[in-house]
């Protein structure tokens, strides 16, 4: 979460002229709710069937995409299994706890789950969550830094990684 999925794969998008759907939208939209009313609403569980769902079914489309995973995808339903399909190329995007906090620490309101943390909290969160999850990032096929390097840097480096 915040290591730049959704703004570096729009650029992508346009470098390498294929389109960009970003999973969270995605989802927002087949529901018709927000990812925190959904979280608020129906709870994580649900989201995280829902998470899962729609993953296949961009996965199974038949139009050559650029999918923007949810910062938690990897991590449920088995999920980090299908970052390895024949037809399929994954990167993790892989960012520093200090650079995760000076992100989000701007802009927290639209993420359910740190929301409502104080600074200390938000990097403690940052560390425990990177510390946990970090075996189902790792199963990506790619890891691309993202740290102290501009969008178009970053987007670069992913153009040479998947040439
Ligand atoms: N060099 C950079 N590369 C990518 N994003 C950057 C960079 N510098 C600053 N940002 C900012 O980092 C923030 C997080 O980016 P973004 O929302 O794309 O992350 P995300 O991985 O999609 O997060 P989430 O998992 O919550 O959807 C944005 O406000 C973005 O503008
Ligand atoms: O890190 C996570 O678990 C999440 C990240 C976001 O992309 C959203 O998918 C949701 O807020 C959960
Ligand atoms: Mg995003």
């Amino acid at each position: 979460m915040g290591c730049g999925k959704s703004t570096i794969a729009k650029t992508l998008s346009k470098n390498i002229d294929v389109p960009f759907v970003d999973l969270d939208q995605y989802i927002e939209k087949k529901e018709n709710l927000t990812i925190n009313a959904i979280f608020e609403q129906r709870g994580e569980i649900c989201f995280r069937k829902l998470e899962h769902q729609a993953f296949v079914e961009l996965l199974n489309s038949s139009e050559q995409l650029i999918i923007g995973l949810g910062g938690g995808t990897p991590c449920y339903a088995n999920n980090h299994e299908l970052l390895i399909g024949e037809n399929v190329s994954s990167i993790y995007l892989k960012a520093s706890i200090q650079t995760l906090f000076d992100r989000l620490s701007l802009n927290k309101s639209k993420r359910p789950l740190i929301a409502d943390k104080s600074d200390e909290e938000l990097k403690e969160f940052i560390a425990m969550h990177l510390f946990e999850r970090s075996f189902y990032y790792n199963q990506a096929q790619f890891t691309v830094s993202v740290d102290e390097k501009t969008v178009d840097q970053t987007v670069l480096d992913i153009v040479a990684t998947l040439a």
